[in-house]
């Protein structure tokens, strides 16, 4: 079932158009990722889903509801992180936990949310004493605090420390083992990689590539990187008429080919053949980053 549902989504600022038809939907219990360049559109568009900004034109359901007509039934089932907004910066954590669980019908329980997120020595700081990933730490719980079925986190993890990372990539993956819908705007590669089922790359405002992670990086020009030195010259033209070679360059006697894994076999039998052996062979796997470069590249 389609918990988030976005289709043919258009917004414009100014006549230009930031968001420009862009479709996905959202299944119950993925986590969904957005990914994009800096101003992509990404924000805008969950926004949209949040119900915080109105479509010029294109339809949104969040669990069957509009997110601008029924802003209030939205609001109980939807938790969003908030973006550099600042809470009252005399509010204490307490405060501001208790004041967005009263919010919600059946809110969870704030205090082990807290300390899951390390805020339990905080609670009665107010929130203009804390650090930049304490206040982000915060943010993570308030969007968490309403125990809502979607949560919409933009940059879930931006200026947290490494651990506070990836401890808060392990609450995510517990919340969604709850049932919870995710949708994740980020920056990281790495935390697009770990968490998300399936991400859609946006870029100038329309959706370049929408797959899992794999898929993408299987999409990426070369997914698998071979380089060596050969022990005496090869012939760049057998190189080339390799199965799914999608690249070969020399540089200072070394040889750097791009495929897939069946590339490797290739190459090594090649060799083999030539009498050729290959010095300090290395073989690396594509990323996401190489993925994310390769599609948003592609579009400008
Ligand atoms: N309220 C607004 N008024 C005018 N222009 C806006 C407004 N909000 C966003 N924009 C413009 O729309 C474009 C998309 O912005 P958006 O914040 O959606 O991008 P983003 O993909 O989230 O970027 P980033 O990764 O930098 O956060 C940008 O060029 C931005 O300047």
């Amino acid at each position: 079932m389609s918990v988030i549902e976005v289709s043919e989504l258009r917004k414009s600022y100014g006549g230009r158009a930031v968001v420009d038809g862009v479709s996905f939907s959202v299944q119950e219990g993925e986590i969904f990722g957005i990914l994009g360049p800096n101003g992509a559109g990404k924000t805008t568009t969950v926004e949209c889903v949040e119900g915080l900004r109105v479509p010029d034109a294109g339809r949104i359901r969040v669990t069957g509801l509009d997110p601008v007509a029924d802003h209030e039934r939205v609001a109980r089932v939807l938790g969003a992180q908030l973006q550099q907004s600042e809470l009252q910066a005399k509010l204490t954590v307490r405060e501001a936990l208790e004041l967005y669980a009263s919010f919600y019908p059946r809110p969870a329980n704030w205090r082990p949310l807290a300390e899951r997120l390390g805020l339990t020595d905080k609670l009665a700081t107010r929130f203009g004493k804390l650090s930049g990933g304490q206040k982000q730490r915060l943010f993570i719980a308030l969007a968490l605090v309403g125990d809502p079925r979607v949560v919409v986190l933009d940059e879930l993890t931006t200026g947290l420390d490494p651990r506070a990372r990836r401890d808060t990539w392990q609450l995510i993956e517990d919340v969604r083992a709850a049932g919870v819908t995710v949708l994740l705007v980020t920056h990281f590669m790495e935390e697009a990689q770990r968490l998300c089922d399936r991400i859609a790359v946006i870029d100038k405002g329309r959706i370049a590539a929408l797959d899992t992670p794999e898929g993408l990086i299987r999409r990426s020009a070369g997914a698998t990187v071979i380089s060596f030195t050969p022990s005496a010259p090869l012939d760049e033209h057998d190189l080339n008429a390799l199965p799914e070679v999608a690249s070969v360059a020399y540089k200072d006697g070394r040889v750097t080919l791009s495929g897939t894994d069946a590339t490797v076999n290739a190459v090594i039998t090649l060799l083999a053949r030539h009498h050729v052996t290959a010095h300090q062979l290395r073989v690396s796997d594509a990323t996401l980053d190489d993925a994310f470069l390769d599609l948003t590249e592609a579009a400008a």
